[in-house]
């Protein structure tokens, strides 16, 4: 976990260097040969998709390579998620040039995938996993990159399979007004559907994994 983590810090500075550097021309030429013989050494043994990684523990939905929470992903950035003492699920987040849409401003559709992910964290963490059936968002301002944010999911109602499920991001030093607002339906697939998508999902032992069971609402830490 040590070395994923230290790989996954090192690429996210790289990244971030990528994107707000002004060298020239020679010198991302250089950068690039580097990135090259990194990739080369990462590529000498790799796992086939629907293989989870040995440090994946899918009891405790820990995804080291999660675009959003991975430690170990170079595009995540990556959120902590935790209970929120007001209901539901928080992250904090200060976000970089990565993720510009506007100049200075979040892309909107990242704030998608972050919202994607904490109201499916909500659901989870009231015990209710489920994929995204429907993810609605309302962009009341524009959200600026480098400064805190709060980012929040919570639970509306369940009924059955399906549980609507909402959240909302905010400059942490006004969190009453809201920014980007969210509403989403999380439905857990039924069993047909379950077996179709996730029957061959496995842990890197081989030992069949498929997400969704009751345990999976340990995923936020307390
Ligand atoms: C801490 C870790 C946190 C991790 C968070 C991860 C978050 C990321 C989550 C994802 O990105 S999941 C990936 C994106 N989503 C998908 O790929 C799902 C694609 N859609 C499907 O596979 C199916 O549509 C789905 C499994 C969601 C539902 O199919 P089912 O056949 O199981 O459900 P069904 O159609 O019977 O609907 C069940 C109930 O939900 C309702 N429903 C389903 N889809 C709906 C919809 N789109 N809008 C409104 N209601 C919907 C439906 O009306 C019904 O309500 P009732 O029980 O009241 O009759």
């Amino acid at each position: 976990m040590a070395a994923v983590t230290e790989l996954g810090t090192a690429l996210r500075a790289l990244v971030d260097a990528s994107v707000s550097t002004a060298v020239g021309p020679e010198e991302l030429r250089a950068a690039a040969a580097e990135a090259r013989r990194a990739t080369a050494l990462l590529e000498a043994d790799r796992r086939p998709p629907g293989r989870l990684p040995p440090l994946d523990d899918p009891v405790a939905f820990r995804r080291v390579y999660s675009p959003v929470t991975g430690v170990g992903s170079a595009v995540a950035p990556p959120l902590t998620l935790r209970g929120d003492p007001a209901g539901g699920v928080r992250a904090e987040a200060t976000l970089g040039l990565l993720y510009e849409g506007p100049p200075g401003y979040l892309h909107g559709g990242m704030s998608g995938l972050l919202m994607d992910h904490l109201l499916g964290a909500a659901a989870i963490h009231a015990g209710l996993w489920g994929m995204t059936a429907h993810l609605e968002l309302d962009y009341r301002g524009p959200v600026p990159l480098g400064v805190p944010l709060v980012l929040r999911g919570w639970v509306e109602r369940n009924a059955g399979r399906r549980t609507d499920v909402a959240g909302s991001i905010a400059a942490a030093d006004a969190p009453d007004r809201v920014l980007v607002q969210a509403t989403g339906i999380f439905v857990t697939p039924r069993a047909e559907k379950m077996d179709a998508y996730f029957a061959t999902v496995t842990d890197a032992a081989g030992r069949h994994t498929p997400p969704g069971r009751p345990t999976d609402a340990t995923a936020v830490q307390p």
